[in-house]
């Protein structure tokens, strides 16, 4: 019996297993296998989720490395959610405190991580930096006619949103939209489009609509490749952050605390820019810690979960209540 954890950010939800425990690490195969019947929304165990977060050991001189597998057995190059969630894990692991920073090592970089101070009670809080950031097509696994995409109507797309691309590493489309729109079909008629057989985006593409709410506060909703209409997404909400102070607050925007509203709650983020040009963000928001949940690895890798156990943590209570509060301010 092996024991993983259930754990969410912003109702982003994953299952969380911690590889350097198992006495023989599962390979490729197994990996895909584990996270599309664990997941599976409607087959899968205790509701499925979003996808599994793998803790490996790193070998780049981070304290660990997490990999991001998507409820459909594709593997992400960062989950900024998910990421929050493995650096509660690896804080409590190594016994750091709340304010020690440490890096973990993710496909494309070294991320910093540090513990912030908690949303509510029993709803603990992690900050995590988003990076690298590119707005090069290539990086982004584009294929328009465009080297790079600002605020620009693509006919093929929509006759009328204007789109950005960027990615933060894992590629975001996003439009800034009105409130009919955010609500709207459109969202998810695009994620589908896009992450099906397609020639502007092979590979699929995360894609986002946002609406300004007030100077400091946008609401973000997210089509996510490899999973479909999320709670939220992290990486979106750091790469609509981005576009927002590009686009809408210039210079005034940086190192500024924004509000980030989505479907599952609220996270906050600060965009920065390197004297170099570069830009990071800081993404932070609620890491819980929903249950341990034990079970036979074999058995759920063939969608079998009659043994597993599922030990309930309490914190999903007070998260649903901070994300009420939530839900009340932007009534
Ligand atoms: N939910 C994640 C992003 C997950 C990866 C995405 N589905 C992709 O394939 O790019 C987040 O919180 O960032």
């Amino acid at each position: 019996m092996v024991k993983l954890l259930k754990v969410h950010g912003s109702g982003n939800d994953f299952f969380l297993l911690d590889q350097t425990k198992l006495s023989e690490p599962l390979n490729e195969k197994e990996i895909r296998t584990l996270a599309q019947q664990m997941c599976d929304r409607k087959k899968g165990t205790t509701g499925g989720a979003d996808g599994l977060l793998l803790v490996t050991k790193s070998n780049k001189g981070a304290l660990a490395r997490m990999r991001v597998i998507n409820a459909d057995g594709s593997e992400a190059s960062m989950c900024g959610n998910g990421l929050r969630t493995v650096a509660r894990y690896l804080a409590e692991k190594n016994s750091l405190t709340n304010d020690e920073t440490f890096q973990v090592e993710t496909m494309q970089a070294n991320l910093q991580v540090k513990g912030a101070k908690q949303f509510a009670d029993q709803v603990p809080a992690f900050d995590v930096e988003i990076s690298p950031v590119s707005f090069q097509a290539a990086d982004i696994g584009m294929h328009l006619d465009h080297a790079e995409l600002q605020d620009t109507i693509i006919p093929e797309l929509s006759p009328s949103l204007k789109f950005s691309a960027v990615a933060v590493p894992n590629p975001h489309l996003i439009a800034f939209v009105d409130h009919a729109t955010l609500a709207g079909d459109q969202l998810v008629e695009l994620g589908a489009r896009l992450n099906s057989a397609n020639p502007y985006f092979p590979d699929g593409v995360n894609v986002s609509f946002v609406e300004i709410l007030a100077e400091n506060e946008i609401f973000v909703r997210t089509y996510e490749r490899g999973v479909g209409l999320t709670n939220a997404c992290g990486t979106a909400m750091s790469a609509s952050s981005l576009l927002y102070v590009m686009q809408v607050l210039g210079q005034r925007g940086l190192e500024k605390e924004l509000r980030v509203n989505n479907p599952g709650g609220m996270v906050k983020t600060v965009v920065h820019q390197r004297e170099n040009g570069e830009y990071w963000i800081s993404l932070i928001g609620n890491a819980t810690f929903v249950a341990e949940v034990t079970l036979n690895l074999k058995e759920a890798m063939q969608g079998n979960f009659a043994s597993l156990v599922w030990q309930d943590s309490g914190e999903q209570a007070a998260y649903l209540g901070f994300a009420a509060a939530v839900e009340q301010t932007n009534k």
